[in-house]
């Protein structure tokens, strides 16, 4: 079905992989943390770090774009024992959804149960500014309308059952625990709650695409996360999401704007601290309240 280089991983490759991880760290991740375009600075953040080039793990795919770093690094933060990849994995890179939502079941197999992703993400939205921080409560899986869901394929139940629940994809208690944690930080300004739309990409949405998400319901749009969230509630694991809005979309025919990958990354250096600190102290409060974890 796939070429051998871009085949869905068993159950046993899955596990060799995550023994292969375990075997050379003693650190027992229980969150597990991807970070989106230019927002890798949070590996940085982490303590004790025990950090792999993705090249070096097996079965790992590469990454390919700039401002994801490619580093698989393990260590704690604020106390708390994390797995963070700084950098993920893109339909547009060419890889099968099947391949870049691998390090979603190595994170289950680790030993995670809570995962937060983030991705930076164009502002659909008129009420949202560039700089703001969106809570994901819902998802539109575009690709997964067209049958490009990573579950496709036979269906392992070691990680799930064959046709999983979505209406509960984004954790409730943790999205009211990010809003508040950013309103104790002092974020109320720039702090939303929205849904994000996910497209293959790698070219940016036309002004008509653009109204068209925007009528459907979307808040934000992007070209990552909605698969590995998918996969993440597969097998179980609770999931907090957030988008950087890094851009306002172009909704007008009379617009000189133009997206661009730069402007994201730069959006990114502004807000990135921001963004590090309320998961940072999102990881801390999961930690200290036993009915998150
Ligand atoms: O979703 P992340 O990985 O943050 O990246 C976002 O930024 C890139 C476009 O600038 C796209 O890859 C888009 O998905
Ligand atoms: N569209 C799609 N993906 C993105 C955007 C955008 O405007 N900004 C950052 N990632």
């Amino acid at each position: 079905m796939f070429p051998e280089a871009n085949k869905g991983y068993s159950y046993d490759d899955c596990k060799a992989t995550a023994d292969w991880l375990l075997a050379q760290t003693d650190i027992q991740p229980r969150v597990g943390i991807v970070c989106g375009s230019g927002l890798g600075g949070l590996a940085e953040m982490l303590k004790d770090q025990v950090a792999f080039n993705y090249k070096d793990i097996p079965n790992f795919p590469q990454s390919t774009v700039h401002g994801h770093a490619g580093r698989l690094v393990f260590g704690t933060l604020k106390g708390r024992a994390c797995v963070c990849m700084q950098g993920r994995f893109h339909l547009y890179e060419g890889y099968a959804v099947q391949r870049i939502t691998l390090p979603i079941r190595i994170f289950k197999l680790l030993g995670v149960e809570t995962v937060i992703l983030t991705n930076a993400a164009g502002g659909l939205n008129e009420d949202f500014k560039v700089g703001d921080i969106m809570v994901i409560k819902d998802h539109i899986n575009l690709p997964g309308f067209a049958g490009n869901n990573p579950l496709v394929g036979p269906n392992d139940e070691r990680f799930g059952v064959r046709f999983p629940c979505m209406s509960d994809a984004y954790d409730r208690e943790l999205q009211q625990l990010g809003m508040d944690v950013g309103q104790e930080l002092g974020y109320g300004d720039f702090l939303k709650e929205g849904v994000y739309c996910a497209l293959g990409g790698p070219s940016f949405e036309t002004i008509a695409e653009c109204r068209m998400l925007h009528k459907l319901g979307a808040d934000a749009v992007g070209m990552s996360t909605v698969h590995e969230v998918v996969v993440a509630r597969h097998c179980g694991m609770r999931v907090f999401a957030l988008s950087l809005i890094t851009n306002q979309v172009v909704m007008d025919y009379d617009s000189e704007e133009k997206a661009n990958h730069e402007e994201v990354l730069q959006a990114g250096k502004q807000r990135g601290l921001q963004m590090e600190h309320l998961v940072s102290t999102m990881v801390t409060r999961i930690e200290h309240n036993n009915s998150y974890i």
